[in-house]
């Protein structure tokens, strides 16, 4: 059997991959390693029955590191940028997994998304490629809605805005929203219970206290409590006025769907409060006038998980919210309707679970794929 390290298992993506391996028995078929930056000899997680001892190795130990035969991260970008470069120089020939977006345009690696370029990943095993990254959590989503369209070559440009979920900015940013939540709540409490009291200055005094300083910002510098944040990320140093997490739009589709054509994408991306589901609202142009049916028979068959969800009220706000696709591997897609604008434009609205299909899911099937 091969050995299998695990890197950032703890973290919230890492959790998240732990317990999808969990649910599909994946760790019967490899001995696993468990690794921390910062704990290492503490208990190792308990993953099958007879791995009860188990302890947390050193994940800065580089000749430790060279015994294994993959070795999967969910540690973050500042992990693989010391780690990944001494350990290939050391001489280490295995296959090396991330979910970090640092080595995704790396020449050497492949972005893994398998429904959508399964091609791609077993032309690039086949060529002894041994780096696999998972994609931005945007994309992925994206590609996974959109798949049956990229794949008949249908798909001239898109434009792409985005509502992301707190938990693309980690675990700290889902306590800060629920923290401002009753922080804001308990502002206003007791104005609730008194039918006296206008809504206007119920709103006054959640306003106000929401652009003091008492309200919890660490991680989003700004409320994100009846806010929305039109900027993630860092600035793009090659686009100015464009941020990285849009900038990443276009070139990791390209490079998934290894496009002779560069297919054009743009975004505006932007943060809102919910939890941990990313929503899309997309603007296609196509390269020809296909009707709404063959367009939706095209979408749902493409792979498993994406769902068609009808165009009408009732079903779209029952189905195609965050809190109906949360801790689902299912891709809703909904609101598929031809533009005013022209026949070959349609537009869509989609929604993922981030952190399974944007995240842990890609990882958890490249490591079986390799295995
Ligand atoms: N968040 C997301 O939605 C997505 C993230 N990614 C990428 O995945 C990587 C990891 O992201 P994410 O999972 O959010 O990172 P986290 O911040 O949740 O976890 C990263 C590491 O922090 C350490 N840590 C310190 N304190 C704690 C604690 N109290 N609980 C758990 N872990 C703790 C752990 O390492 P140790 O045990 O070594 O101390 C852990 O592995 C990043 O590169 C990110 O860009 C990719 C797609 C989506
Ligand atoms: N940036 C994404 C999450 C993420 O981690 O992206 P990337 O893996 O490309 O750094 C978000 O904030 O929603």
């Amino acid at each position: 059997m091969k050995t299998v390290g695990f890197v950032g298992w703890r973290g919230m993506v890492g959790s998240v991959l732990m317990n999808r391996m969990k649910e599909e028995s994946d760790f019967n078929h490899f001995n696993a390693v468990f690794f921390s930056t910062s704990q290492a000899g503490e208990k190792a997680p308990v993953v099958i029955q007879d791995h009860q001892n188990l302890i947390l190795q050193n994940a800065w130990d580089i000749e430790y590191l060279k015994s294994l035969d993959i070795l999967v991260t969910c540690q973050g970008s500042t992990y693989t940028k010391f780690i990944y470069p001494r350990l290939r120089a050391s001489g280490w020939t295995g296959y090396w997994i991330d979910t970090a977006s640092y080595l995704r345009m790396h020449q050497d690696a492949v972005i893994v998304l398998d429904p959508v370029n399964k091609l791609v990943i077993e032309r690039g095993i086949n060529n002894g490629v041994k780096t696999f990254v998972g994609g931005n959590c945007t994309v992925s989503l994206m590609l996974m809605a959109l798949g049956g369209l990229f794949n008949q070559n249908l798909i001239e440009w898109i434009f792409v805005s985005t509502y992301q979920a707190a938990s693309g900015y980690g675990a700290k940013a889902i306590k800060e929203l629920l923290v401002q939540i009753g922080q804001v709540y308990n502002t206003i409490s007791d104005l609730l219970d008194d039918s006296n009291i206008p809504i206007l200055e119920i709103e006054r005094v959640i306003t106000e206290f929401s652009k003091t300083n008492t309200i919890s910002t660490d991680c989003f510098k700004k409320p994100l409590i009846g806010n929305v944040l039109p900027w993630i990320g860092e600035e793009c140093v090659e686009y100015k006025g464009q941020s990285r997490e849009e900038w990443k739009g276009q070139l990791e589709t390209n490079k998934i769907l290894n496009t002779s054509k560069l297919i054009l994408i743009d975004s505006l991306c932007v943060r809102v409060c919910s939890l941990r589901c990313h929503s899309q609202s997309l603007m296609i142009k196509l390269k020809k006038n296909l009707c709404l049916t063959e367009i939706e028979n095209l979408i749902e068959s493409h792979n498993n998980w994406v769902k068609v969800v009808s165009n009408q009220a009732d079903i779209s706000l029952g189905q195609l919210t965050p809190l109906s696709v949360s801790g689902t591997l299912r891709i809703a897609i909904g609101r598929l309707r031809k533009m005013n604008i022209g026949d070959e434009f349609i537009s869509a609205f989609t929604v993922g679970d981030q952190l399974l299909w944007g995240a842990a899911e890609p990882i958890r099937r490249i490591l079986n794929r390799l295995l």
